[in-house]
């Protein structure tokens, strides 16, 4: 039987049987229940296939002709306003390749830790490691010394560059590190990044280094489906794809002028992908802000007269709540598109920013680390906000399936299901997981995303739920199998469960069910600070609630949806 016979789907020589309705739109093939991309990419777009390309090599490739780039500012920083010429920013690339190839040793395949907010010399460090062959891992500077010393230790770094004041972090790790940039005092040994391109200049070119697409390019962390952070693994030829569906994102939006502001974070894959790579594939002009500050991104937007900002949907509320009636037309008249990504924004909050700033486009994104970047996006914003709540269509070359859970079939236009993704920048697996990697990727290369969505009739997709155990604060990922480890630890703690808890600011913040010994003392506080003294702020458990027993199934695993809705009775019992 046909997937069309299985659903009993009217097709077109079909219509004296009308059955349920047939959705031509939608990229729906009711044959093979796969839904494909209904937009086309252009030839400017498309993905090249020659294999001895690097990510490096096709994002210079696209630098704006010499005598342009001279004069072309690619980064500002926003709180000094020192600039970057793309002319500069090119000659930084190749010197810093050659100090870290010839001074400091670092070849093909070794792996290159960077740990540092953004700066104007993030993007020349993730692009002259990635010229070199080495393989650029990053990680968040506010994770504390354990996390990072797990991630050097993972990935097998033979060199960090850090920021100066993360410095002490990575002591006790033993790798040897270099700064991003020149320490206050003076007489501090440690090079920088800022000499190692001054002090490399004149060293000879860098022609022995052969790459082809399928090196490995980077491997960043993420929580996946399930459990603790895993070593994502990325190929040159993941970027390449990604860059070349973000130069199409750019091209089909007509933000090809726009001045753009950066503030999420380069060491996640989403502000990697727009800031290090894709938007100097464009030749725009980006305001770089260390991080992410309320009234200073309000400045940066009114000084730079900013278009276009890709965020997250805690700062579009941001710009719903807080922005005062009088003034902010002025200090936001500049701004053209917001692209919002990493968690769902509510349909309430789309709709009240569309209301509030009726001159700027808002536009949802669909992304992930495993994918390398974007998997959807909306063509035009007229379509965006008719579909407030969507992500967005299916990039060009990625196809998905809405699968059931239950049956494991795949589903026609709204039937919500897992969304499954194929596209030719799904990760090669995780690090030394054969087992995590087998579990998210199907032996047809099929990615599980671990989220619940489906696709209207013209193939806009609609995320409705998360069955990965996961929690999204601020749009960064947390895991609750991490958090229940550092709680077990504790002498005092017999059994513990996190879930996640909705919240108005951040999407959602973790909450603790713990069941304490016998006798015990312990305190909701004295647990919070248990935690926070062990992990980086946006993981912090926020909330604890004690209790008797932690319901389990009859294998043992925590059945952690019968806990969201204790807590949430208790809330609305509290009301
Ligand atoms: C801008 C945000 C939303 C808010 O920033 P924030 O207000 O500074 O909040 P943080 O969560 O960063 O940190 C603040 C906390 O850190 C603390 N903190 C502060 N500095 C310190 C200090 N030096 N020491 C120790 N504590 C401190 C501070 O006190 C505070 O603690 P607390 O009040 O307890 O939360 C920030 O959370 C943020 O950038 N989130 C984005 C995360 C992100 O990029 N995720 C992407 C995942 S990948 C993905 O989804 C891909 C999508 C994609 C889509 C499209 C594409 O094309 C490609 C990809």
């Amino acid at each position: 039987m046909s997937a069309a016979e299985a659903w009993n789907i009217t097709t077109k020589e079909d219509s004296n049987n009308p059955g349920p309705p047939h959705y031509p739109k939608s990229g729906f093939d009711p044959q093979t229940g796969i839904y494909h991309s209904i937009n086309k990419f252009g030839d400017q777009h498309k993905i090249p296939t020659r294999p001895d390309l690097d990510i490096a090599t096709y994002v210079l490739s696209h630098f704006p002709h010499p005598h342009q780039a001279e004069s072309k500012i690619a980064l500002i920083d926003s709180a000094t306003n020192q600039q970057f010429t793309y002319a500069w920013l090119q000659r930084s690339i190749r010197s810093l390749a050659k100090g870290l190839y010839h001074t400091l040793g670092i070849s093909k395949g070794d792996v290159v830790f960077v740990l540092s907010p953004n700066s104007l010399l993030y993007p020349t460090i993730c692009l002259a490691v990635f010229s070199i062959g080495a393989i650029l891992t990053t990680a968040n500077p506010l994770n504390t010394k354990s996390e990072i010393a797990k991630q050097v230790s993972d990935s097998g770094a033979k060199l960090a560059i850090s920021a100066p004041e993360e410095l002490h972090k990575l002591v006790p790790t033993g790798v040897p590190t270099i700064l991003t940039s020149r320490k206050p005092n003076k007489d501090s040994s440690s090079l920088s990044i800022e000499e190692l391109i001054e002090s490399s200049d004149h060293l000879y070119q860098l022609s022995q280094v052969k790459l082809v697409q399928s090196d490995t390019a980077a491997i960043l962390y993420s929580s996946g489906t399930t459990g603790t952070s895993k070593g994502v693994v990325l190929t040159h030829a993941h970027f390449i794809a990604d860059v070349a569906f973000l130069r199409w994102t750019v091209d089909v939006s007509s933000a090809q002028n726009d001045v753009f502001l950066c503030f999420l974070p380069i060491f996640h894959i989403y502000g990697l992908s727009f800031f290090a790579l894709g938007l100097f594939c464009v030749g725009t002009t980006t305001v770089v802000m260390k991080k992410y500050e309320f009234h200073a991104m309000l400045q940066a937007i009114k000084t730079h007269k900013v278009n276009n900002i890709p965020v997250v949907p805690p700062v579009i509320l941001g710009l719903v709540k807080y922005t005062s009636k009088a003034g902010f037309e002025s200090e936001l008249s500049s701004l053209r598109r917001v692209t919002t990504g990493a968690a769902p924004l509510s349909k309430e909050v789309g709709d009240g920013f569309r209301k509030k700033f009726p001159w700027v486009e808002l536009r949802q994104v669909y992304g992930l680390t495993e994918i390398c970047g974007a998997a959807t996006f909306s063509p035009t914003h007229k379509e965006a906000k008719a579909r407030s709540g969507s992500s967005g269509m299916l990039i060009p070359s990625f196809c998905a399936k809405v699968v059931d859970t239950e049956t494991g079939k795949p589903l026609p236009p709204y039937r919500e299901g897992e969304l499954w993704l194929k596209s030719p920048s799904i990760m090669k697996g995780y690090l030394g997981n054969v087992e995590a990697t087998a579990a998210t990727i199907d032996s047809d290369g099929w990615l599980k995303t671990g989220d619940i969505c489906y696709f209207d009739e013209d193939g806009f997709l609609f995320v409705v739920d998360r069955i990965k155990e996961l929690i999204k604060h601020n749009g960064y990922q947390v895991a609750p199998a991490e958090l229940e480890a550092i709680l077990l630890s504790h002498p005092s703690i017999l059994d513990a469960a996190v879930i996640p808890v909705e919240n108005d600011e951040a999407g959602q913040i973790p909450m603790a069910y713990v069941v304490k010994a016998v006798g015990s003392e312990l305190s909701e506080d004295q647990v919070i600070k248990f935690v926070a003294d062990q992990v980086a702020p946006y993981k912090k458990v926020r909330r604890v609630s004690f209790i008797s027993a932690i319901p389990r199934s009859s294998s043992g695993k925590i059945l952690r949806k019968n806990l969201v809705s204790q807590s949430k009775q208790k809330f609305i019992s509290k009301l």
